[in-house]
């Protein structure tokens, strides 16, 4: 059954929604073009982007309202020209109270679900490093677009982390069974490049008024389609897998946090903590 469905009959409302900004201290930040009916969405949680519990939360609620608003497509990007979002805040994951931490990967999986689940087009405009949760995110768009020089990858494993079935199938459904099955159990990064050798991002951009026009290059692509047929098959061919994970949530919950209580798991997870500083201090 589709769960959303564009309604051409809310057109009328959209024509008359004007331009949204959302205050200069949140950390979603959304701006439609009346024009076009596109909205810009800007994660703006310095310094990188990490995804806590409020990011997510937020992520959910403007792609919510966004829905409920009938946009016609939507950008989305980073404040930061270095880091589109640096994956799961690591500090969510140190030493946790366990309602919070079941809460946060609820909450990724909400984030998943809603950005991967949208009737309107979306794309990625990946200006910064994307690991992780950051690739996600990326992942659930419908198209990447990349500035050169940065990294992106699922590279979970290598920071102790199992990459869970909805994600290993969104990276499938992106680069294909193999290659998907082996660089989620390697946690290869690609740089720019090799992301796009390898489908992982769909064009390459110097810098983010190039990527910022790609992007509405694609979407422009659907102005003259009905907006019906083109949400309904988006959502016939992923709504299952919506469904999938939301049946087998609650285990994947418990997996996670007994992945992360895990005491091998929280004396890495200090290693490495240790080495972005010392990194920094290089
Ligand atoms: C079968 C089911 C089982 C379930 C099991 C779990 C499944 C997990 C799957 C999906 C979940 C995803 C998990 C994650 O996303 S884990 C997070 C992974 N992220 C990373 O490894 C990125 C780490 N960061 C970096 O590599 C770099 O910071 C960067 C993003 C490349 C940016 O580099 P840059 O030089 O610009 O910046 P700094 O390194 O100096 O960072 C600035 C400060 O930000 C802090 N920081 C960085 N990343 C994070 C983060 N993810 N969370 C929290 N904080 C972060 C960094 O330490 C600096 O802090 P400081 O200024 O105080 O030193």
């Amino acid at each position: 059954m589709l769960r959303k469905i564009f309604n051409p009959a809310r057109l009328s409302r959209f024509q008359r929604t004007m331009v949204t900004v959302s205050s200069s201290d949140a950390l979603v930040s959304t701006e439609v073009d009346d024009k076009t009916g596109y909205a810009t969405v800007t994660l703006n949680r310095a310094p990188v982007n990490s995804l806590s519990l409020e990011l997510m939360t937020e992520i959910v609620k403007t792609v919510d309202e966004l829905e409920r608003s009938n946009i016609r497509g939507m950008v989305l990007t980073s404040f930061s020209n270095k880091v589109f979002c640096a994956g799961l805040d690591i500090m969510e994951m140190v030493n946790p109270d366990l309602d919070r931490l079941r809460a946060v990967w609820t909450r990724l999986q909400d984030t998943w679900a809603s950005l991967y689940g949208t009737s309107f087009p979306t794309v990625a405009l990946i200006n910064g490093h994307a690991p992780a949760g950051g690739c996600l995110l990326a992942l659930c768009c419908e198209y990447r677009v990349m500035c050169n020089n940065f990294n992106i990858g699922l590279n979970e494993t290598q920071l102790g982390l199992a990459v869970p079935p909805w994600l290993q199938g969104t990276m499938r459904q992106t680069i294909g069974t193999r290659e998907a099955e082996i660089h989620c159990i390697k946690g290869t990064m690609f740089n720019s490049q090799d992301a796009l050798k390898i489908g992982l991002v769909d064009e390459l951009a110097a810098e983010n008024g190039e990527a910022m026009q790609r992007a509405l290059h694609y979407l422009n692509t659907f102005k003259q389609m009905s907006p019906y047929a083109r949400s309904a098959t988006k959502l016939l061919m992923r709504n299952k897998d919506i469904e999938d994970m939301k049946r087998g949530r609650k285990e994947d919950v418990e997996r996670f946090v007994e992945n992360v209580m895990n005491s091998d798991f929280q004396n890495g997870l200090t290693v490495y903590l240790q080495s972005l500083k010392n990194r920094k201090n290089k």
